[in-house]
């Protein structure tokens, strides 16, 4: 393995990672060995922020389309699910030794600080992986646009998104078994194409404040590693 390329890296862990694919809470293996691979980046020498997902609970446009809960109370659920699995990584990266300190845009006093950027920066350059929680704190956005916020305010050179699939597809690759595998694309492109792996709202932000993003597949072991050495992985969207 090469040496690592980034002073401070952002990763953007699906909610899903949390668990065993097609169900649903924590797994406490899945959980532990997503952890075993944040560790393994850390000890590469980036400084690390995490923003958590909550897909493995809630998502508040799917909860409130399929019950009578309306759309803002189902997205705050959805940021407090956040919180959760933050609590979840945080026990589990300590319990592994590393150093760890959860921030949320929610605050939730008894279980973690409020996320304030100076703060986070503090930690980060204290060597602590970071995790922030409670999304944006505002309904109607998704982790992908609080990811992309926080690694523009925090200087991140690099947001990684880990998620179920390989990188970006020319089309949705669990609907469309056709569907093609890039290794780079241009935020233009992922915008005009219309492609779904992110919101545009989060593609946006990271091509107006000149970060990188790669998109690989957690479930694969020394992906992140490899990402953050440069070695191909993934797919990288950047500029054109
Ligand atoms: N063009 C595309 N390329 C790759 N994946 C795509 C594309 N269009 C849609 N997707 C879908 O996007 C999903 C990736 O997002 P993911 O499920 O990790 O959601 P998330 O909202 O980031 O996380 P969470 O699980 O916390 O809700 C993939 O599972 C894939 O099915
Ligand atoms: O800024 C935010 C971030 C998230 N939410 C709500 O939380 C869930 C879970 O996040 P995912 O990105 O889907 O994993 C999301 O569906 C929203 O309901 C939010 O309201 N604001």
């Amino acid at each position: 393995m090469g040496e690592c390329r980034y002073k401070r890296v952002l990763l953007k862990l699906s909610g899903e990672s949390f668990c065993e694919p097609g169900e649903f809470g924590i797994n406490g293996a899945t959980l532990e060995s997503i952890a075993e691979r944040v560790i393994e980046v850390c000890r590469m020498g980036p400084q690390v922020a995490i923003v958590v997902g909550a897909g493995n609970i809630l998502r508040g446009e799917t909860f409130s389309r399929t019950s009578h809960i309306p759309r803002n109370t189902a997205d705050y659920m959805g940021m407090l699910a956040t919180i959760i699995n933050a609590c979840a990584l945080q026990e589990t990266l300590e319990k592994m030794g590393q150093p760890t300190r959860v921030l949320s845009a929610i605050e939730v006093a008894a279980m973690c600080e409020p996320f304030i950027r100076r703060r986070a920066l503090h930690h980060l350059e204290g060597g602590r992986v970071t995790i922030l929680a409670g999304g944006t704190g505002n309904p109607f956005f998704t982790t992908d646009t609080c990811a992309a916020l926080r690694a523009s305010e925090l200087d991140a050179d690099l947001l990684i998104k880990a998620t179920k699939v390989d990188g970006v597809y020319s089309d949705d690759p669990k609907k469309n078994p056709q569907a093609r595998l890039f290794d780079r694309i241009s935020y233009a492109e992922v915008l005009q194409q219309g492609l779904r792996i992110m919101d545009h709202a989060a593609i946006s932000l990271c091509r107006d404040n000149g970060i990188p993003i790669i998109v690989l597949n957690i479930f694969r072991k020394g992906n992140i590693a490899k990402a953050i050495c440069g070695d191909p992985i993934g797919t990288v969207i950047g500029p054109a």
